[in-house]
């Protein structure tokens, strides 16, 4: 196949690259190892599966991931095409059901007539041909120490996944549904209401639980969004309240009131018959997961049909290793895209593939790269990758620069508006040339 670029990894970022070079008439080669061999985190067969949370964050244009999510809206993204099709309510989140997620962009992948679908294990990176290298955080082991050799300074640290539990296992005596501040349906989340009590005690059960050890040749550094629960609760014995724990905006029905904390529950599935505890991910062992969150009013029968886990977690240096373009420097035919570049989430992982995607056609189509305005979202991600030194020990979907060009010259009170408003008119501008 001549004049193709081959993808590593049929995650968020490989499979929305691989649809953007394909519908600029580039032939792609997607190569992916599951069902051959699957991460400690993917379960599913399929691409483009979310490992974590079903939830792709926010949707308010007034803030950098929702904005994000629509201009890859306009600019044809597959990502954003699965998650409007297969969404579950969440309030203002956008939240999908996840197996149906996944089929969606399979089908669509695999019936792309200038795609080719390969799984199997990269373990040699092709000696010739433009390449996207989107194997995701959890990288195979082989492939990590391949990119060693080109790298020359990937490093690890681990991550967490919040644990699921059955519907009909809930007591609901005890759980409630809304959402927060009645977004949405108003009804979207289970919440499980603790008093004062209640509260401080699993903050105890939390801080005294067994962990799985860290091993010693494996920094534990942990992104933000990310955060298990018991690291929180070390922080501080309100940490928790403020953080997944937080009642604001919810009102329990049996009392009239705002609870003292409150753990929410997100759907799963379409059926409603699968909840994750939101926030919850974590590191404590499995049986103490199963005693410590029994603890919560309304899971005390839970059936735990998930436990949390924690996961090695593979990046490269981006500031240093990158050019604006996704492109490796000194490399011109080779890209990176997806979480391996140090963006972090599902949306910034596609916005990412998309970079990298249409900059790799470029290529093969002997056009020059292109990058986006840097007022836009998509602009913000390329900045983030290429201009923090050290930027990789941070959480990059917390703070990506939100517009950094204009922040301040536009007054407060509709600073965000006129800059989510700006920033897609020229993203549409832009669009109109690549
Ligand atoms: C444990 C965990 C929890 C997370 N939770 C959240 C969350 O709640 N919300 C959020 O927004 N983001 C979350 N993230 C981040 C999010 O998962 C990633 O940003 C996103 O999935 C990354 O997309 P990606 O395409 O880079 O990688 P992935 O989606 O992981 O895709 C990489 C693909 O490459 C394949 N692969 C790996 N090595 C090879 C190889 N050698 N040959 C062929 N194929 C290979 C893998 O099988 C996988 O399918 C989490 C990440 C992790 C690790």
């Amino acid at each position: 196949m001549t004049g193709a670029v081959t993808i590593i990894g049929g995650g968020l970022a490989g499979c929305e690259a691989a649809w953007q070079i394909a519908g600029r008439g580039v032939r792609v080669v997607l190569r992916e190892m599951k069902p051959q061999r699957y991460s400690p985190a993917h379960h599913l067969s399929g691409l483009a599966e979310l490992v974590c949370s079903n939830s792709l964050r926010g949707e308010s244009l007034e803030n950098a991931v929702g904005l994000l999510k629509e201009e890859l809206r306009r600019a044809g993204s597959l990502i954003m095409a699965a998650a409007d099709a297969t969404r579950v309510p969440a309030g203002g989140a956008l939240a999908v059901d996840r197996e149906l997620f996944s089929s969606y962009v399979t089908e669509r992948i695999e019936g792309h007539p200038l795609i080719e679908l390969v799984r199997e294990e990269v373990t040699e990176l092709p000696a010739e041909g433009v390449l996207v290298i989107a194997s995701g955080p959890l990288t195979s082991d082989a492939l990590a120490e391949r990119l060693k050799q080109i790298t020359g300074d990937s490093l690890y640290f681990y991550d967490a996944i919040a644990p699921i539990v059955a519907a009909d296992s809930l007591d609901s005596d005890k759980v409630f549904r809304a959402s927060r501040y009645g977004k949405g349906d108003g009804d979207d989340y289970l919440n499980c209401p603790l008093s004062e009590e209640e509260y401080e005690r699993f903050v105890d059960a939390v801080l005294a639980a067994e962990k799985v050890p860290a091993r010693d040749f494996e920094k534990v550094v942990h992104f933000e969004g990310c955060m298990p629960v018991e690291e929180m609760a070390e922080r501080g014995r309100e940490t928790l309240r403020f953080g997944p724990l937080k009642p604001v905006g919810l009102t329990d029905p049996r009392t009239g009131r705002e609870p003292h904390a409150v753990v929410q529950l997100r759907a799963e599935n379409r059926e409603g018959t699968l909840f994750n505890l939101v926030g919850f991910q974590t590191k404590l062992t499995w049986p103490e997961q199963r005693r410590v969150f029994r603890m919560i009013p309304g899971l005390e029968s839970a059936e735990f049909v998930r436990l949390g886990s924690m996961h090695r977690n593979t990046f490269i240096n981006a500031p240093t290793l990158l050019e604006p373009t996704f492109r490796l420097k000194g490399d011109p035919r080779t890209f990176f895209a997806g979480q391996i570049t140090g963006v972090e989430g599902y949306v910034e992982s596609a916005g990412s593939g998309f970079l990298a995607g249409i900059n790799s056609a470029r290529l093969v189509r002997g056009e020059d790269p292109a990058v986006p305005p840097p007022v836009t979202a998509l602009g913000a991600l390329v900045a983030h990758i290429t201009t923090a030194p050290a930027r990789h020990f941070q959480p990059m979907n917390v703070n990506y620069g939100l517009f950094p060009p204009l922040e301040g010259k536009v007054k407060k009170k509709d600073r965000r508006g006129r800059l989510a408003e700006r920033a897609l008119a020229e993203l549409d501008h832009w669009l109109a040339t690549v």
